[in-house]
């Protein structure tokens, strides 16, 4: 099964999806892979790497081969720009910062990763990706004219244009270590235009609590990066959130 087919199957079975967030700069490779096989313990539905200061390369290769020899989950690229492209990932999230200012991340790093998206065969999900303050790391380096967080229509805006383009997904973020996620009003304003287009929240999701609140207002996935990464039970972590939000 494709990997965005086996994500909306688990959307539609069990209200919601978990996707463990992991940045190859933060750790080494083994210790990528220690963390990827303890959030499948706890029963997360997939692994997303990525990183918005651009690790690239040998490093992410090699954070995406040991993660594969630890957890039969798939494997989603979330790429900083072109050089977040590996052929040892399942999937990518191929995305456009559609509230950015600086065309290399609307459709320039898309067209350099392109090719090798298309030679090494893996599969790309296409994704409308909108920063809403505060933004964080990836919004200075995406230059994102960050939605202001009490203007819901405006994510709205951005969210339909995304959807007319044929984006298949859409991604609410409010950055990586955000103190607090978009609120439950945007996510419910969002996913009401979007319909059966699957929306993801992430960015200051800490706790099953905060998790419940952005599925419960119509997040179909949830992800989770910084609290995993700063968590010394990764699985009892995981099962906390995911408990929140799957029926
Ligand atoms: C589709 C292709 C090939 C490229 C897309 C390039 C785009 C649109 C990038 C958007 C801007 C950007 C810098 C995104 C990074 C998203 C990301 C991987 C965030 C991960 O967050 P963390 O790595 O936890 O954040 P820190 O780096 O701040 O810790
Ligand atoms: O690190 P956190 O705050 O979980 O954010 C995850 C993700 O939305 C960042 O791109
Ligand atoms: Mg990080």
């Amino acid at each position: 099964m494709q990997v965005e087919e086996y994500l909306n199957k688990i959307a539609e079975s069990e209200g919601t999806v978990h996707l463990t967030l992991i940045d190859p700069a933060s750790q080494t490779p083994d210790e990528a892979a220690e963390i990827a096989h303890a959030a499948a313990l706890g029963g997360t539905d997939a692994i997303m790497v990525g990183g918005s200061t651009g690790a690239g390369g040998v490093i992410l290769d090699q954070t995406l081969l040991k993660i594969k020899e630890k957890t039969d989950k798939p494997t989603i690229l979330f790429p900083g720009n072109a050089s977040g492209v590996s052929r040892y990932a399942d999937a990518i999230f191929f995305m456009s910062l559609l509230n950015s200012r600086d065309i290399n991340f609307i459709t320039t790093n898309q067209a350099m990763g392109a090719p090798v998206v298309y030679k090494s065969g893996i599969e790309p999900i296409s994704m409308a990706y909108l920063i809403v303050e505060p933004g964080g790391t990836v919004g200075w380096v995406g230059d994102a004219k960050l939605i202001p967080k009490h203007k819901p229509e405006l994510a709205v805006a951005y969210a339909l244009a995304g959807k007319y383009l044929g984006m298949h997904y859409t991604y609410l973020e409010a950055g990586s270590g955000a103190d607090a996620p978009v609120t439950p009003e945007m996510i419910g304003a969002v996913k009401h235009v979007l319909g059966d287009n699957k929306l993801i929240v992430g960015g200051g999701i800490r706790d099953g609590e905060t998790a419940k609140l952005c599925a419960l207002a119509g997040a179909d996935m949830i992800v989770t990066g910084t609290i995993l990464e700063e968590s010394s039970n990764v699985t009892a972590k995981i099962e906390e959130l995911v408990s929140a939000i799957k029926k």
